[in-house]
């Protein structure tokens, strides 16, 4: 292959879905001042289902805060797809986040006045977005909701609610999901249904998805898991199962 042909075919490639670089995050000033995140480097592939492990404080929120637009990085890049989130402005941040990512929170989030179908619907209809209908009854019927979309929250227990989130995220096939502790008010039986369905998505419908977990058992559900300590990205295993995950924070926290 000629040099020009080996340059074009390496502008022409697709990024990762998420990429950060160099990305520092310090609190505060002076004495007080927190380095949460200490020049992290790393990327999300498209279609993976990725977590994000580490002890207390290591700077898994953070770095989901930065890598979605929900904070501002000190120093550092990242970049969703081609866009530099750090160039953005705040006005573009909210419309970048309200159009090409999807959120699942540990509170789940719903709206309490609004039935399961219009909390699914809402973003769509917030960015005046069409929503497919076919999309819209396959995710409904893979979360098994079918026959609650008239339903208050209220009205629906919390593995049922969490599931109108997953929706909710998933309808509009955003660039990437992001998950944090999805599964942390739930029961062990919901909870794995719901990273049954996160776990789905990305290898049926090629969704991206990044989760924060403190739970190996959750962390197994995904393709690859990469550990922080201390805000740098210190492990990074692919096929993990709970045991794998365990052992590497066992060895982590032994080392802090
Ligand atoms: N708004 C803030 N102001 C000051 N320090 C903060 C702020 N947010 C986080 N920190 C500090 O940054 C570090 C990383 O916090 P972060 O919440 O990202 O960690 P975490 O791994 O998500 O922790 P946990 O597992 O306990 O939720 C911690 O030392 C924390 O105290």
């Amino acid at each position: 292959m000629s040099e020009t042909a080996v340059h074009t075919t390496a502008q022409t490639q697709a990024p990762p879905a998420v990429a950060a670089r160099g990305l520092t995050k310090v609190y505060g000033t002076g004495d007080s001042a927190v380095r949460a995140l200490d020049g992290v480097d790393v990327a999300f592939a498209r279609g993976a289902f990725t977590a994000i492990m580490g002890p207390s404080g290591s700077g898994k929120s953070t770095l989901m805060h930065c890598l979605a637009g929900l904070d501002v990085a000190t120093s550092g890049s990242v970049h969703l797809g081609r866009t530099d989130l750090t160039t953005l402005k705040d006005k573009q941040l909210t419309l970048l986040r309200r159009d090409r990512i999807g959120f699942i929170f540990q509170s789940f989030n719903l709206l309490p006045m609004l039935t399961a179908q219009q909390n699914i619907r809402l973003p769509a209809q917030i960015a005046k977005r069409r929503t497919d209908q076919v999309r819209f009854e396959r995710i409904v019927e893979v979360v098994g909701l079918a026959d609650r979309l008239d339903h208050l929250p209220s009205k629906l227990s919390g593995g049922q609610q969490q599931r109108v989130a997953v929706a909710r995220a998933l309808l509009g096939a955003p660039e990437v999901v992001y998950a944090d502790e999805p599964t942390g008010n739930l029961d062990s039986r919901s909870g794995a249904e719901i990273l049954g369905f996160l776990r789905d998505s990305a290898r049926e419908l090629g969704q991206t998805i990044v989760m924060v977990t403190h739970d190996p058992v959750a962390a197994a559900y995904a393709d690859r898991v990469v550990f922080l300590r201390d805000g740098r990205l210190v492990d990074d295993l692919t096929g993990p199962t709970a045991q794998t995950v365990l052992d590497r924070l066992v060895k982590l926290e032994a080392e802090a």
